[in-house]
């Protein structure tokens, strides 16, 4: 029994041998290989934010730093030249006329004796000028007697008494300025009026130019509301030298946007309102309606100071048919007669006047911004005769 009890011993011992030894191996064969590298955290990469945070401010009191100054940007504006001596700067421009009737007549001048038939050809170059033949007929007849009673004979004599004559067919006396101060605390007030075509917005904007070249402000107001390029027009005129242009939409009420720029003009102080007004001849009916109710309108804010009929001087005679329709619509105070440098016929200024009783006020002699000149009958007849001045 104790062999029995001893072998038993001895198998347990055994088992529990072999089994210590095998185990272990198993186990070691079972576990994963561990890893080559030795672990480390994995460092998040840095992304730099969108909107760099200000450091925290710092307490310390700096001396104040003054910020530069803010430069607006300001589209170069145009300084316009001043009014006067303007017409003798632009004599050339009357070459046209100069050389059509200047010539002429200085020409049968110098002929030892004035016969009839001289004096005929005087009288045709001067309705050739557009002069107007009533016109004509009295400045002849009066040179006429003056070299006969006077007995001129130089060229330059009778050259003198020629310019005399058509200085005086164009009535010197006539009160041509402008009335574009302002007063009673209020702009001037200033219609521009006139058949489509005749220049009638580029004069609108030339006269801006001359009132701002002689030191005024201005406010353009953009009524001729037919025609969508001539509001277009007329601010791009008062862009150029820093003028304000009150318009409305296209189509609408002329009256309406008179009104709303007279009152523009009181509430920023400009010295003068100038408003480009439709002229659609349609009918004497329908232009009266219409200029008379821009009239009627802005005389709410005060009397109209100034009303210019712009008429385009290579219409002719034809053109003061025209000119009458207007002066019988509204109170014209002055005429501007337009493209005198595009003809040959500048005796028209004396027609106008004695036609319409208007005095020109304003004669326009290219298509340059500056090309417009306050009239002055003495300087114009010298540029239009020509010869020695
Ligand atoms: N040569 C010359 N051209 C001029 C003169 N005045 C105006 N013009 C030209 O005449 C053309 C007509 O001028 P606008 O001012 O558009 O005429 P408008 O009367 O206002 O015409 P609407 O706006 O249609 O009523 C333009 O080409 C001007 O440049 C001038 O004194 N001499």
């Amino acid at each position: 029994m104790e062999y029995v009890v001893a072998a038993v011993i001895l198998l347990v011992v055994l088992i529990v041998g072999a089994v210590g030894l095998v185990v272990p191996k198993m186990r070691r064969r079972d576990l994963p290989p561990p890893p080559a590298v030795p672990t480390v955290p994995p460092v998040e990469e840095e992304i730099p934010p969108l909107i760099e945070q200000a450091a925290p401010p710092v307490a310390v009191e700096e001396p104040p730093v003054e910020a530069p100054p803010v430069v607006e940007e300001k589209p170069l504006l145009e300084k316009p030249e001043p009014s006067a001596g303007r017409l003798v700067r632009l004599r050339a421009r009357l070459a046209r006329s100069q050389s059509a009737l200047g010539r002429g007549l200085l020409n049968v001048l110098s002929r030892d004796h004035l016969e009839e038939e001289d004096w005929e050809e005087i009288e045709e170059s001067l309705i050739t000028a557009d002069v107007g033949i009533e016109a004509t007929q009295v400045i002849v007849e009066r040179l006429r007697e003056r070299v006969r009673v006077l007995g001129t004979r130089t060229v330059a004599e009778v050259r003198e008494q020629l310019v005399e004559e058509l200085v005086g067919a164009l009535e010197p006396g006539m009160d041509r300025s402008l009335r574009t101060a302002p007063h009673d605390g209020r702009p001037a007030v200033v219609l521009v009026v006139g058949v489509n075509g005749a220049g009638k917005t580029t004069t609108c904007g030339k006269i801006g130019r001359v009132l701002i070249g002689d030191g005024g402000s201005v406010l353009f107001g953009a009524a001729d509301t037919f025609r969508a390029a001539a509001a277009d027009q007329i601010q791009t005129w008062g862009e150029r030298v820093g003028a304000e242009t009150v318009r409305g939409p296209e189509g609408g009420d002329p009256a309406s946007v008179a009104f709303d720029a007279v009152k523009r003009g009181i509430d920023t102080g400009v010295d003068t309102v100038l408003i480009d007004t439709a002229g659609r001849l349609q009918n004497k009916v329908g232009l009266m309606d219409e200029l008379g109710k821009v009239k009627r309108v802005v005389e709410k804010h005060g009397p109209v100071d100034e009303t210019l009929l712009v008429l385009d001087a290579t219409t002719g005679q034809n053109g003061l048919e025209q000119a009458r329709v207007f002066t019988e619509v509204v109170d014209v105070t002055g005429v501007v007669l337009t493209k005198l440098d595009g003809t040959a016929k500048g005796g028209i200024v004396i027609a106008v006047q004695r036609k319409l009783g208007i005095p020109v006020k304003l004669v326009g002699l290219g298509e340059g911004p500056d090309d417009l000149a306050p009239f002055e009958p003495k300087a114009f007849v010298e540029a239009l005769v020509g010869g020695d001045a």
